[in-house]
């Protein structure tokens, strides 16, 4: 714990040495363009159980799963992903999707929206006590047929139909882009096409548009081009971005993003995670190291970060595995 708190202090003498961080409030007195500027605050999308987890070969105990939901809760995080509500025949990992959700412990404050990719999977979470969901779509054709089989088109209209049945239950909707820096079947995705399906689904009522780097190809140069593309679409405030670290761009990608005005990250802690849809794809960024730069920017996030290390720390012992955290790896080793 201590070392913890050495490395936190440690990443604060940026500031106390005189190195500025701007940020909005700082920068509009100052006059300076947003472009320039870091936010204020950034909220933190925990995505460990369910993008994290959902790959992993071996079925993970339900218990464990709850107990990782449990401690994360714990750190300050205000949205956990939990879990999907998918075809187990799709994603088997993800097939105890209804004892998860009745078996964590709510912390008042923290949302835990799942994954639903139709009405069944709507329905479903909803019954299990869901009280926010997501809709995920893609920005390329091959990786909509082999996530969800259907075509994009096809996707945006079973969506419409959990929306429409998502406003009359009162419940909130996100809505996730994927492949938006690279497809694993068709290579290049253009950025025209990322902001054409984050459009559709910021009209639909999606309240916040996650734009995922799904293996995580992307660098700074094309996350700015195509963050360009969609900033022209979807207001900046209703979009977050989500990052897997496979050629180690993550961080600089999200720092990237929060300079043209991001402010919602989706990380996973440990830097679990990979979609079975998109072979090779590494994990998530870690919410660790996510916290870890943004406090060091001066950027506030609500998280203590020696607690999301210890959740981290509890599932790598779970999975028997190393983990991929850049800060945790330093901390245990000082
Ligand atoms: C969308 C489907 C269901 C279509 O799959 P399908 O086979 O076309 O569906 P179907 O309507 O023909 O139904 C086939 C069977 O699945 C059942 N079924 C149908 N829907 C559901 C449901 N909701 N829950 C439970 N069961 C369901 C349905 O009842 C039927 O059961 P059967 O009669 O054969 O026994 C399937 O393709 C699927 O489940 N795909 C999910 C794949 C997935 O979860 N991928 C990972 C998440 S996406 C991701 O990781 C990317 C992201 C979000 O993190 C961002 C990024 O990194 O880019």
């Amino acid at each position: 714990m201590a070392t913890v708190l050495r490395l936190i202090n440690r990443s604060k003498i940026g500031s106390a040495m005189g190195q500025q961080y701007l940020t909005f409030s700082s920068a509009a007195k100052a006059g300076v363009k947003a472009c320039q500027v870091l936010p204020e605050k950034v909220k933190i999308v925990e995505v460990g159980p369910r993008d994290g987890l959902q790959n992993e070969k071996t079925i993970v105990p339900t218990e464990t799963k709850i107990h990782l939901i449990d401690l994360l809760s714990e750190s300050g995080l205000p949205v956990i992903e939990a879990t999907s509500f998918v075809s187990p025949k799709w994603v088997p990992q993800m097939a105890d999707q209804v004892e998860v959700m009745k078996g964590i412990v709510r912390k008042p404050g923290v949302s835990y929206p799942v994954l639903t990719p139709n009405l069944k999977g709507f329905h479903a979470a909803v019954k299990a006590g869901a009280a926010e969901v997501a809709i995920f779509g893609a920005a390329s054709e091959l990786f909509s047929k082999k996530n969800i089989n259907c075509t994009v088109e096809e996707s945006l209209q079973r969506f419409d139909e959990v929306m429409k049945a998502a406003k009359e239950a009162g419940v909130p909707v996100r809505g996730y882009v994927s492949c938006v820096l690279g497809c694993p079947y068709e290579g290049k995705v253009a950025p025209e096409k990322v902001a054409h399906v984050a459009k559709r689904l910021y009209a639909m009522g999606c309240y916040e548009i996650s734009l995922g780097d799904t293996i995580g190809v992307g660098t700074p140069g094309s996350m700015t081009q195509m963050l360009t593309a969609v900033t022209k679409e979807v207001p900046v405030s209703a979009l977050a971005v989500h990052c897997h670290d496979t050629y180690g761009q993550a961080l600089a990608n999200i720092l990237v993003a929060l300079q043209m005005g991001i402010s919602v990250v989706d990380s996973s802690v440990a830097g679990l995670g990979g979609c079975p849809y998109a072979q090779g794809a590494s994990g998530n960024v870690a919410t660790e190291d996510v916290v870890y730069m943004l406090h060091g920017l001066g950027i506030q996030t609500g998280v203590d970060l020696s607690k999301v290390i210890s959740a981290g720390a509890f599932i790598c012992r779970s999975l028997n595995r190393k983990t991929s955290s850049k800060v945790a790896q330093a901390t245990c080793k000082l």
